[in-house]
């Protein structure tokens, strides 16, 4: 059926809509890798958000049973240039449409994807309509995500463990990947996952012997209630932040975040350490940043720095063992360059002191 994808700045593009549902709203982001929607359409970062992809053929590899980041898809669509009627793969057990038709995710294909992108740049992310019927619809009846504390709607209710290691890592999901776990796992960790709620108390229960903040989906600044307890656990525990994580961290030792016009979504975004100088191709998928200038007297320095925008992109702690990463060092979609972080966190763990991340 046709279909339509109103943007909140007014242009309105064409497609064919797969989907029962006649009208979905959400953010409408774009995503520069030319693989890894699997993995996107799974990652619950992207909860709110419909995904644009640029690379104009997406389904061609299919839908395969070890790339998922969670049980259930998770964006609100996807909206394709090309989409491939079949996966073309060995691993592949479906189409990526009978997945989406399966679990209800509209998508929509044929669309001047190049266009849309185009109105992103120039307006940054925004709000978006897809609809059978536009001449009916309303934004004035929806939220933007921005607003909305998307994190209660992804996060686990009971805790779970995974692997058995020596190392234990409370993991607190705000929405975690699962490809965070198997890195954690693979370098020798235990790991007991926490819904995103959990108390000081609870995690000290635990005795981890680190603990990460996960990455996920909406605005950190929805999560204002939670940072006295982010800051106590950071102070008593080598801690890590990925995304997300990163940014409550920022923000809990008193830093402040912004939003990108357009965010960073996709597996090739450069990013230099600045104190080695070496540089890794990093996958990503965020909206928001850490500002430079609110770091003052919290305590944290700017560690990494995105070459493109030249836009945070990671912090170490002067004082505490704490390190974060806005960008993804579990890769999944996106090249593995950073995935050594894992193991330097470990060092952090039976170092127990700033002096020695990093060595
Ligand atoms: N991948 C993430 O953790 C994203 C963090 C946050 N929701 C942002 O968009 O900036």
């Amino acid at each position: 059926m046709k279909g339509f994808i109103v943007l909140e700045s007014g242009e309105m593009f064409e497609g064919i809509i797969h989907s029962n549902q006649t009208e979905v709203h959400g953010e409408i982001v774009f995503f520069t890798g030319m693989t890894g929607y699997q993995e996107v359409l799974s990652d619950p970062s992207f909860k709110g958000q419909m995904v644009v992809f640029t690379y104009p053929l997406i389904g061609n590899y299919g839908i395969n049973e070890s790339d998922f980041e969670s049980v259930i898809p998770q964006v609100d669509a996807l909206i394709v240039s090309e989409l491939s009627s079949e996966g073309y793969h060995y691993e592949s057990g479906s189409s990526l449409l009978s997945y989406c038709e399966g679990h209800g995710v509209p998508v929509v294909s044929g669309v001047d994807t190049r266009a849309i992108v185009k109105r992103i740049r120039e307006h940054g992310d925004m709000r978006a309509i897809i609809t059978t019927d536009p001449s009916t619809l309303s934004f004035d009846k929806y939220t933007s995500l921005d607003q909305i504390d998307v994190v209660p709607t992804v996060s686990c209710d009971e805790p779970q463990t995974f692997g058995t290691g020596d190392h234990h890592i409370v993991l607190v999901d705000f929405g975690y990947k699962k490809s965070i776990v198997d890195s954690l796992v693979k370098n020798g960790c235990k790991v007991t996952l926490v819904p995103y709620q959990t108390t000081e108390q609870e995690i000290k229960q635990l005795n981890p012997d680190g603990v990460l903040y996960s990455n996920g989906p909406g605005n950190p600044k929805q999560l204002e209630s939670l940072l006295p307890t982010i800051k106590k656990v950071a102070e008593q525990f080598p801690t890590m932040g990925i995304c997300l994580g990163h940014q409550l961290l920022a923000l809990a030792f008193g830093g402040d975040t912004e939003k990108l016009t357009f965010g960073h979504r996709g597996a090739n975004q450069p990013v230099i350490d600045m104190e080695t100088k070496q540089v890794y191709m990093t996958s990503q998928n965020h909206s928001y940043v850490v500002k430079e200038e609110s770091l003052a007297g919290t305590g944290f320095e700017a560690r990494y720095m995105n070459i493109n925008d030249q836009s945070i992109e990671g912090l170490i702690h002067t004082k505490h063992p704490i390190f974060t990463v806005q960008f993804h060092p579990e890769a999944h979609p996106g090249p593995s360059d950073s995935d050594q972080l894992f193991q330097v966190f470990i060092e952090m763990l039976q170092h127990k002191g700033r002096e020695n991340v990093y060595a």
